[in-house]
């Protein structure tokens, strides 16, 4: 499932990246897809220490964020880099790897996208979903992230005015299997819906949450 995350970075929080951006020394995308001959972006560093300030702001954000914890149900995230796209960039059709570099090894269950400057700035530049025949493009305000399966095929369209920022990350779910991550977000929702009047149902619904967690989630 695809969800919209409104509100994951704060004003204050976007005053500070707006702040930092133009210290981040970007360079070529491809320095983490070598062989790439569709990524046409520009990149943080990994060691840049504007984008490791602007990593730990979204990361925070990202982590506490109460519809990714229930979308998401993160066990990991990865290290989150700043991408720059100037006129003539984009980012072919792809589908993300499956396991992101780090120590240990990250499962990308879940791709996020918090877009940080307004749509505005830039003509193109959609982060766009395939889904079977059907298109979703996307264009976020600043502070609002996209959240999606990293099984998902997707582009970022070519950039045909201005600078598009965003920056990106992947999740490891505990629930890898993303049907079953849908079952609990619906089970949530019941239990909210529900609200306390029958103290029975209650339970019921929690437990039936925390046990199926317990069946799928990895460990
Ligand atoms: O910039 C984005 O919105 C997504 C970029 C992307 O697809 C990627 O880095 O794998
Ligand atoms: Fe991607």
């Amino acid at each position: 499932m695809i969800r919209i995350l409104s509100n994951v970075l704060d004003a204050t929080q976007l005053r500070e990246i707006d702040a930092l951006l133009p210290q981040v020394a970007f360079a070529d995308g491809r320095m983490t897809n070598r062989e790439s001959t569709i990524k046409q972006n520009l990149q943080a560093p990994q060691d840049d220490p504007a984008n490791e300030r602007i990593a730990m702001i979204a990361r925070e954000a990202l982590f506490r964020h109460p519809e990714l914890r229930t979308f998401a149900q993160p066990r990991s995230l990865a290290r989150t880099t700043v991408a720059r796209y100037e006129p003539g960039m984009a980012y072919g059709w792809h589908v993300d790897e499956a396991l992101f570099p780090s120590t240990p090894p990250l499962r990308s269950d879940l791709s996020c996208t918090l877009f940080l400057n307004p749509p505005g700035d830039y003509d193109g530049g959609e982060l766009v979903m395939q889904l079977g025949a059907q298109e979703l493009a996307y264009k976020l305000e600043p502070g609002q992230a996209l959240l999606y399966p990293s099984t998902t095929i997707h582009q970022v369209a070519p950039v045909t005015r201005g600078t598009r920022i965003a920056a990106i990350t992947w999740l490891q779910s505990w629930i890898a299997d993303a049907h079953r991550r849908e079952l609990l977000v619906q089970l949530e929702e019941a239990r909210a819906r529900a609200g306390t009047s029958d103290p029975r149902l209650t339970v019921l619904l929690a437990s039936l949450r925390t046990n199926l967690f317990r069946m799928w989630a990895d460990t």
